[in-house]
């Protein structure tokens, strides 16, 4: 036989004595569906369960854990005793054998006796009441531990790749999608009634004075921030970015209402909670639309992370305000949906991260080398020969330094132009940089002037190094529409060593060389 739900009719509330006696007078329903809604209204509800014979295993009676301020349960003990159960908000006792469900466990000596349920609620309410077999008890819970554990463990890992990443990049996105995941897997571990079960003194917490409402608040206002900066809406859509910053900042004030002292007895921040986690799914739908439709990087992965996430947070909101039914999904779905979204949101920030990272090596790049040559620009130049003059003043490491100089540059320009003559100079570039040893660094000093810094070679080596770059730019010809270019190199060689005192006089030094080459007829090498 199936076990049968009644509902007590006439009355919201009875003395439990008066009920478990079976006082003449009390009208039970019909019987009900096990699995039925209650309207809201923040009333006592008395059901009877009659479990039906028991046959040989241990039964239990389960009912699926959904919001509800307080149940009380007396279950039939012998032919005559009772034991009552007392179990308020997400309250979970340790001698529930189920954590998504509480489950009472049947006396079989109590054979046919009913078990009798109080049940105070304020929302709607859904319900499921069921008896079950210890097996099929565990089986259910240890799937229900399976999906969640994954899910947490997915949360966990992602959470950790993006902790490294913001220490890597110091990017606050990457900071706050650590935070929101946090938050929100903290709340599914309180939403399922672990947290409860860890943190034995949060179950006296009540609405709004709870800690998963608290998370819940948190968890989205940095969702909301990682959003903000994934999207870039500072930068691209302003009213978006100021949307979202307002509603960020509204479930941060709500998140305050949840510890605020006092606020614990007063109807508005529940109101306030209520309607401003309704204001969440529809206005980030509304900004991932005018994303999509300004075609923003990004915007495709982050709708895809969010939508299960979105559209659960969105029914739940209609079951606050009575348009939908509850079911155990809206509250169970919430483990995976959040996993889902922190694996994609997840892979999206890492994604952006080498983004990132290649636009910074650009940067760097562009910063320190001169776009024309490829060369290293004259900042870079300065920093590695202030580097160089160092280890040359601490470890006496050798340092030579070349100032190389186009001869009669100026009439190559006047005479064939400009592209012509940046044309010349990357051929001269590159003739140069083929002859230089690794450890030789080459910088654009400025127009048609470059240096070669050569650490740790002896001035007889740069001085050959020298000779063989005035020869190959000798025999460079550069051909154009009116015939070939030829061209001309000076350098000047100067050595670190007692006479020079700062790195500055050094590249000095070469150049006057450079002066004394040029003057002597160009073409030469002078050493200083
Ligand atoms: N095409 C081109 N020319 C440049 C660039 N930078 C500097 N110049 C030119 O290089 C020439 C350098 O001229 P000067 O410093 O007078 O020297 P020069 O004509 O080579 O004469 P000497 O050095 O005395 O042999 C100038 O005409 C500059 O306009 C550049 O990036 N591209």
């Amino acid at each position: 036989a199936t076990p049968q739900l009644h509902m007590l009719l006439g009355s919201d509330d009875i003395p439990a004595e008066l009920a478990l006696a079976g006082a003449p007078g009390l009208r039970w329903s019909e019987p009900l569906p096990n699995q039925m809604m209650f309207p809201a209204g923040g009333r006592v509800r008395w059901l009877r369960l009659d479990p039906g014979p028991q046959a040989g295993s241990q039964r239990w009676v389960t009912l699926a854990r959904l919001p509800m301020r307080s149940i009380d349960v007396w279950l039939p003990q012998g032919a005559t005793g009772w034991h009552h159960h007392h179990d308020g908000f997400f309250q979970p006792n340790p001698d529930h054998r189920a954590l998504h469900a509480f489950a009472w466990p049947l006396d079989p000596a109590a054979d046919g006796r009913p078990v009798y349920l109080r049940i105070e609620h304020g929302g709607r309410l859904f319900l499921d009441v069921d008896v079950s077999s210890t097996e099929g008890v565990m089986a259910m819970e240890s799937k229900f531990v399976a999906v969640l554990a994954t899910c947490l463990t997915v949360l966990a890992v992602m959470l950790l790749a993006n902790l490294m990443f913001w220490l890597n990049l110091r990017d606050r996105m990457y900071l706050l999608y650590v935070g929101a995941m946090a938050a929100l897997s903290s709340w599914l571990v309180f939403a399922t009634g672990l947290g409860y079960l860890w943190v034995s003194g949060l179950a006296d917490w009540r609405w709004p004075g709870s800690p998963s409402g608290l998370l819940l608040a948190l968890g989205n206002a940095a969702l909301l921030g990682f959003m903000h900066g994934f999207l870039g809406l500072a930068t691209g859509d302003r009213l978006a970015a100021r949307t979202i910053r307002v509603l960020a900042t509204a479930l941060l004030v709500v998140a305050l209402c949840f510890v605020l002292p006092g606020s614990g007895g007063a109807r508005w921040p529940g109101l306030l909670a209520s309607w401003t986690f309704s204001l969440v799914p529809p206005l980030m739908l509304w900004v991932l639309v005018r994303q999509l439709q300004r075609r923003a990087p990004g915007t495709w992965l982050f709708a895809l992370a969010w939508l299960p996430y979105g559209t659960l947070s969105a029914i739940r909101t209609a079951v606050t305000w009575g348009w939908v039914d509850p079911s155990p999904w809206t509250l169970f779905g919430a483990a995976p949906a959040i996993a889902f979204q922190s694996l994609v949101l997840g892979l999206a920030a890492v994604q952006r991260a080498l983004e990132l990272r290649q636009e910074r090596d650009l940067a760097l790049r562009l910063a320190s080398h001169d776009p024309l040559t490829a060369t290293l620009n004259r900042r870079e130049g300065e920093a590695r020969l202030a580097h160089m003059w160092q280890a040359w003043h601490q470890r006496h490491v050798p340092l030579s330094v070349l100032f190389v100089d186009m001869d009669r540059f100026k009439q190559v320009n006047d005479r064939h132009g400009h592209e012509i003559g940046d044309r010349c100079l990357r051929v001269v570039t590159e003739a140069v940089r083929e002859l230089l040893p690794p450890r030789a660094v080459f910088v654009r000093w400025g127009g048609d002037e470059f240096i070669v810094l050569l650490p740790g070679i002896r001035v007889d080596e740069a001085l050959r190094l020298a000779n063989d770059i005035v020869s190959a730019v000798d025999v460079i010809r550069v051909s154009t529409e009116d015939g070939h270019v030829a061209l001309g190199a000076s350098v000047g060689i100067a050595q670190a060593g007692e006479a020079v005192d700062s790195a500055a006089s050094l590249v000095r030094r070469a150049d006057q060389a450079l002066y004394r080459a040029k003057h002597e007829g160009g073409a030469r090498v002078a050493l200083a």
